[in-house]
């Protein structure tokens, strides 16, 4: 693919798409079937740069596996004891849901490991996590810039009580509850700030419950985990379609659809963006829910003012719908940490989308979105950002082209995402 994408004008999407597996998903279950014992069998994985680098890493840290075919793996557990020797270090891309596990449990063990990862993560944030696994002991030096990657980590984190910022990112606590059953002590989580994006610590909740590890949670406000415990395989696992890679075909859908069916997914995700399709249909499209898929068909959009702390992903696919209502504006409030994801997501959606004629109002935590009057043909940058290119793609649905710079970036979280909206989109004659 060149550095640039030109998508002409679509007059029509229908079509069904097979979705790749959850992200979120692919790497927890990776990375628990790895500390279990025994051997699991996950099938319909994501293969993407994100679960690569996740699984570059657990073959480094002694892990086997066999990858059968790019959607199937069968994982052999180490049961938390992983073989690597001390002084290595861990390349982790731009993979938040690699990071900040991997840099928890790492803590566990009795070595030195230095993690960094690409440009982008070094300037991700990751000090509210390690100021909290240093409170249980963990010995983790920051080596270049203090409060960012790259990190030494030396061990010596035995859980305990702990006091954790999750206002920034939900992954923190997500690895933080990952590696309290492997810890030493009994653990006692105490949250700090409102909790952002919560719905993918319930994800987290239920997959620790699936490999047979309970967490006691009081609110969300404190989490008491026992030490001392093993994973437990549960010898297969089914990995469900990613909801975050379907609002992209589900919007298409709802701008042009004849009919777009996404197949893999249904209303009892765990994944908190499957609450898209209820804005989907709030905003006007139509929708019907089946046993293993999801279809939606056009309606006319109105703008909608909505919270979405609780789906920072998909509420960038709802950005994309705010061009396409009867005219009314759509305001998405409560999303500061797009600032601190792939790129500043704030600003970059406001450059890209005044570029293309939008009447937009930034704000620290939110974004105001209102149509063009007429929508303008303009390169678009994506700032190495997946959901970038994903959500402009959406432009050819207007009666004007778009170009997308740097597509390839979609490799992050969906290799074949040009290859497949292509498939489902009739262009204008
Ligand atoms: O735990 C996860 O799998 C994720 C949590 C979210 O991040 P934050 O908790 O940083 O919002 C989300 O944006 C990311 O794509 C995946
Ligand atoms: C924020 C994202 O990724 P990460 O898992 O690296 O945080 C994302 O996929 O939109």
């Amino acid at each position: 693919m060149n550095n640039f994408l030109t998508l002409n004008p679509i007059s029509e999407v229908n079509g069904n798409i097979y979705l790749p597996g959850s992200k979120s998903i692919t790497n927890r279950v990776l990375l628990l079937s790895a500390l279990s014992n025994g051997k699991t069998h996950l099938k319909n994985i994501l293969y993407s740069d994100d679960t690569i680098h996740m699984l570059n890493a657990l073959k480094i840290m002694g892990i086997k596996y066999n990858l059968i075919n790019k959607n199937n793996c069968i994982i052999y557990g180490c049961s938390n004891n992983f073989q690597y020797q001390s002084g290595i270090s861990l390349f982790l891309g731009n993979a938040g849901t690699v990071v900040r596990p991997l840099t928890a449990i790492l803590s566990l063990q009795n070595k030195e490991i230095i993690i960094t990862g690409d440009l982008s993560m070094k300037k991700r944030p990751i000090k509210d996590l390690i100021d909290s696994l240093r409170q249980g002991g963990g010995k983790i030096k920051y080596l270049e810039q203090e409060n960012y990657l790259p990190i030494k980590i030396q061990g010596g984190f035995v859980g305990g009580k702990i006091i954790i910022k999750s206002n920034i990112s939900s992954q923190f606590l997500t690895s933080l509850l990952i590696s309290a059953p492997l810890s030493k002590k009994d653990t006692n989580i105490i949250i700090k700030n409102t909790l952002v994006s919560q719905p993918y610590i319930d994800m987290t909740l239920k997959i620790m419950e699936d490999f047979g590890i309970m967490v006691y949670n009081n609110h969300y406000q404190d989490f008491y985990i026992p030490g001392n415990q093993t994973y437990h395989s549960p010898g297969e696992y089914l990995i469900e379609g990613d909801a975050s890679s379907a609002t992209y075909f589900l919007a298409a859908a709802a701008i042009k659809g004849k009919k777009i069916k996404v197949i893999g997914i249904n209303q009892d995700s765990i994944q908190g963006d499957i609450k898209f399709v209820d804005i989907l249909k709030k905003m006007g499209a139509k929708i019907h829910w089946g046993e293993n898929f999801i279809e939606c068909m056009k309606g006319q959009l109105k703008g909608i003012t909505l919270d979405a702390n609780d789906i920072p992903d998909a509420a960038m696919t709802i950005a994309m719908l705010g061009l396409f209502t009867d005219g009314s504006t759509t305001n998405i409030k409560n999303i500061y940490n797009w600032r601190v994801k792939e790129t500043d997501r704030l600003h970059a959606m406001s450059n890209e989308l005044k570029k293309i004629g939008a009447n937009i109002i930034e704000g620290e935590d939110y974004i105001s979105i209102t149509p063009p009057k007429e929508f303008i043909h303009a390169k678009i940058n994506t700032y190495n950002d997946h959901r970038m290119a994903m959500c402009f793609s959406l432009i050819a649905l207007s009666n004007t082209p778009v170009t997308i710079m740097n597509p390839n970036c979609v490799s992050k979280t969906f290799p074949k995402y040009f290859s497949e909206f292509k498939k489902i989109s009739n262009l204008k004659k």
